[in-house]
């Protein structure tokens, strides 16, 4: 599992290494500016080609005359911070490659702070500092056609209100972005790379943090985004995908440093990655060894969803899946299903007395359920007098409790899962829904994460709360996020009945003995590689039918 950081949590790594006498700010921003030139030239390799070395020793400032229009360039748009630190860096190491690098800055000079200011005066040693104006790149990549890349280095880790003084400046950035890589009119426009977080971007939370127009809901900010360390938080939630382009991870050699004292493991978020070696079975089991989920379905004509999950359930390994259906839908039912077994379950008194077979160890509420037939059933499903068996509540499960959330969290154990999306969680968790909508006007922003922490926290259970960026905590504050962005872009998933597939999934987890933390952020991988394997053309009944390949190619 790889670590997705806050930005308090990148400072306080390193500070822990500064103190340690170890390193210094000014060889970190080094080790930072360098590989992100290394980035760009493993992204670009055709970039580094011909090259031709200044050497290290400062040279007298790069005067127009002295580039030649062959050059390749570099425009590098430094901040007030360190991020902008890292640009002056870039741009110096360019310039001893032999490129023509012109450096705008946003902010006084004379404010910097101190590692950033090293480097900013490094940088005047070889060339000249603009300042950056809101219109400071109008026509720049027309006016000087041989420009390779922009560097974003304007803001990082440190932005902490909005910023709209250089709208006319992302425009431009974005226009770049969009038109890189190819040639028209004799112009090739730059390739954008965003040093750590694309500016504007807040990096806790990936929302733009600015109240007018947001360029990131439509567009990309950078082709590609360099994160130090570890991705942040930003690199997965919110606008941050869309307008980060790709991201490649630097690193600056801070690992020994995690262990800081105010990194709590609870307070760490990790992207979820499956224990493969769990989800192998073992020759000498039978059956009931791998568990037995039960999955209760709707009335006649909405049995599609619950057979949709119990399919995920069979196939992701449960030893034995039943639907508990009404007797009107039995029929129906019964012509679709197979492997699957059918109990009649009309009332709760049914499912009290199916609950009686103790090796039915995992159930699932939800899949197009009916909002009365689920309140009531929901309540049989927790009743305290039987055993706390692990329980995925879904869609209808969710919604029928919308005028009353507590009621459903007075009710709930820690062996149950709740898989909202959007929608169902705004209805189970009005006031953290508002503040997660809520546009903000200061970072670090209230994020998916700080929303399905808090949610996890009152339901007193996990919460796996769906999306691009789906975000599983657990009550005591471990959280994961399983993303399908970047290379695990899975857009053919949002289709219907994928959610029943996934809640199936988890069911059939649960029963095979997974906690719920686990059973959830399996899952939630696991449905993202499916659709990765069928690819283009997907609808919710290809789902579970790519596991057995995945598994194969897991070594499972
Ligand atoms: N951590 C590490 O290990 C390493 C970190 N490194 C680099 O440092 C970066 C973090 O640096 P950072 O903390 O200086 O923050 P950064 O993003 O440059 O900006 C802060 C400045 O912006 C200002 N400001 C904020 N909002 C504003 C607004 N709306 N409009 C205008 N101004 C605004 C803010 O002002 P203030 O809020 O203080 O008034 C402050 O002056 C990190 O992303 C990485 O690139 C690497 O060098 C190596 C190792
Ligand atoms: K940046």
């Amino acid at each position: 599992m790889t670590e997705l950081l806050t930005a308090a949590q990148m400072r306080a790594i390193e500070q822990a290494a500064i103190e340690s006498g170890e390193t210094t700010g000014v060889e970190l921003m080094e080790r930072a500016g360098q590989g992100v030139v290394d980035a760009i030239f493993e992204e670009w390799p055709e970039l580094a080609e011909g090259d031709q070395e200044r050497g290290a020793a400062p040279r007298p400032a790069a005067s127009p005359r002295s580039i030649s229009a062959k050059m390749k360039r570099a425009v590098v748009l430094c901040g007030p911070g360190n991020n902008g630190g890292d640009g002056f860096v870039v741009a110096r190491l360019l310039f001893q490659r032999g490129w023509a690098v012109e450096v705008f800055l946003y902010g006084n000079a004379e404010k910097l702070p101190s590692d950033a200011r090293v480097n900013f005066e490094r940088w005047l040693e070889l060339g000249e500092v603009r300042a950056l104006e809101a219109r400071s790149l109008d026509g720049y990549a027309e006016d000087n056609p041989n420009t390779k890349i922009a560097i974003d280095a304007l803001f990082g880790t440190g932005l902490s209100r909005p910023f709209h003084s250089l709208a006319g400046v992302q425009m431009e950035l974005n226009y770049w972005e969009a038109c890189s890589g190819r040639e028209g009119h004799g112009i090739s426009f730059p390739y954008v790379v965003a040093i750590d977080v694309v500016s504007g971007i807040c990096s806790d939370s990936g929302k733009y943090l600015g109240v007018d127009d947001n360029p990131y809901d439509y567009c990309a900010m950078a082709n590609l985004t360099v994160s130090f360390h570890e991705r942040k938080l930003c690199h997965v939630l919110h606008h941050g995908p869309r307008g980060s382009g790709q991201i490649s991870v630097c690193d600056l050699g801070l690992k020994r440093f995690v262990r800081v004292p105010n990194l709590q493991p609870n307070d760490r978020v990790f992207s979820s990655d499956p224990s493969f070696y769990s989800l192998s079975k073992f020759g000498d089991q039978n059956k009931f060894g791998s568990g037995h989920a039960l999955i209760l379905s709707g009335g006649p004509v909405q049995t599609g969803a619950a057979r949709l999950s119990a399919r995920g359930a069979l196939r992701i390994g449960a030893g034995l899946v039943t639907l508990g259906v009404p007797l009107a839908a039995q029929q129906e039912v019964a012509a679709q299903v197979t492997a699957i077994m059918l109990k009649p379950i009309e009332t709760p008194d049914d499912l009290t007395a199916v609950l009686q077979d103790s090796r039915i160890n995992a159930l699932c509420l939800g899949p197009a359920l009916g909002l009365n037939r689920a309140r009531r059933l929901v309540a049989a499903a927790l009743d305290a007098g039987l055993e706390a068996r692990p329980t995925v509540f879904d869609a209808d499960a969710l919604s029928a409790f919308a005028d009353e959330p507590s009621a459903l969290f007075e009710m709930l154990h820690e062996n149950c899962v709740l898989t909202p999306h959007g929608g169902e969680f705004a209805r189970l968790f009005p006031d953290i829904a508002e503040k997660l909508n809520a546009v903000p006007t200061k970072g670090p922003a209230y994020s998916k994460v700080d929303a399905t922490r808090k949610a996890a926290k009152r339901a007193g259970c996990v919460v796996l709360f769906k999306g691009a960026a789906t975000v599983i905590a657990a009550p005591d504050g471990r959280c994961s996020i399983n993303s399908a962005h970047y290379e695990r872009s899975a857009p053919w998933l949002a289709t219907a009945g994928s959610g029943d597939v996934l809640a199936g999934f988890i069911t059939g987890l649960l029963a095979r003995g997974f906690s719920p933390m686990q059973a959830a952020e399996t899952a939630a991988w696991l449905h993202v590689e499916c659709a990765l394997k069928f690819g283009p053309g997907l609808i919710a009944e290809d789902i579970p039918e790519q596991l057995p390949a995945v598994f194969k190619d897991l070594g499972v």
